[in-house]
């Protein structure tokens, strides 16, 4: 479980990017956090895993504060903390299953992950993990013969290898179709739900956000100004979050669009 409280983060130029934020993602929870361009969303995401030192306020993962470790406690914090970013990350060169066992990095010591003697058992967790996002047949493939959506599978596998409590997850679909950002989110949430993960999940698009996730988080000018339930977000909140906009506006070329959105709620074409 990961809690924030009374988080803010000030920059020394003087912006207020986060002010007072206080949220709670239980374990097993897939967290969206939405807003505008500069709404905070990525500083809020660098405070957790403290690339950003927050101003104020505390951050506990599994009821430890980690809002002030330096060093071996810092090391060992960020191994709990599992990242899948938008551009995958991968070292190209080395293959998928080298790739994948880069996770267990900070476990295995450099010079045994230097010398690629990594235990037999974390072996056969990277193949398990190959296997449930299924790439096992293309475990010795180079990172840069994969497709996009192949080396997002292998950025979710690689991070699960650390055998993380916390899963941050930086607009994963972002250079994803729209088939395969379905498929990416749905693999990333089934994977929380399985392994009771707690996941925040920062995107743009609000429609494919809302189909997976099990609540969504909207942040503005740095305030959290909505925290509920994905099919709660009417055009009302969505202005509330984003601005006036006319959210029933249906793009006609818009594939996510489809009818598996939440019922009752007119989201259709809600694409910031
Ligand atoms: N390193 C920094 N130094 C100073 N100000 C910063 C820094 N990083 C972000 N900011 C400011 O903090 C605010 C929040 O930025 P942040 O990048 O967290 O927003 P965001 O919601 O992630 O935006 P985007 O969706 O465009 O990535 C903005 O006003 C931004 O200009």
């Amino acid at each position: 479980m990961l809690k924030l409280t009374g988080l803010s983060k000030r920059y020394d130029t003087g912006d207020l990017a986060l002010n007072d934020i206080n949220l709670t993602v239980p374990a097993g929870q897939v967290m969206a956090l939405i807003g505008p361009s500069g709404a905070g969303k990525s500083t809020l995401i660098r405070c957790v895993n403290r690339l950003v030192e927050p101003s104020h306020g505390t951050i506990e993962l599994d009821g430890q504060d980690v809002t002030r470790v330096r060093g071996a406690r810092l090391r060992q914090t960020r191994r709990q903390i599992g990242m899948i970013f938008q551009n995958h990350a991968l070292v190209e060169r080395l293959s998928v299953m080298e790739n994948v066992l880069s996770g267990r990095l900070a476990y295995v010591g450099f010079w045994r992950s230097f010398f690629r003697r990594f235990p037999a058992d974390d072996i056969r967790q990277a193949f398990n993990l190959l296997e449930r996002v299924g790439l096992q047949t293309q475990f010795d493939k180079r990172g840069d013969a994969l497709s996009g959506g192949q080396k997002q599978r292998v950025g979710i596998a690689r991070a699960l290898m650390q055998q993380p409590k916390l899963l941050l997850v930086d607009e994963p679909t972002a250079s994803l179709d729209p088939k395969t950002s379905r498929q990416i989110m749905r693999l990333i949430c089934d994977l929380c739900r399985e392994q009771q993960l707690a996941a925040i999940i920062n995107i743009h698009d609000v429609v494919l956000a809302q189909q997976f996730v099990d609540r969504v988080v909207g942040l503005r000018g740095g305030e959290l100004v909505f925290d509920g339930d994905p099919k709660d977000l009417s055009p009302d909140i969505l202005t509330s979050i984003y601005g006036e906009e006319d959210w029933s506006v249906v793009d006609d070329d818009d594939d996510t669009n489809d009818s598996s959105a939440p019922a009752g709620v007119d989201i259709a074409g809600a694409h910031p």
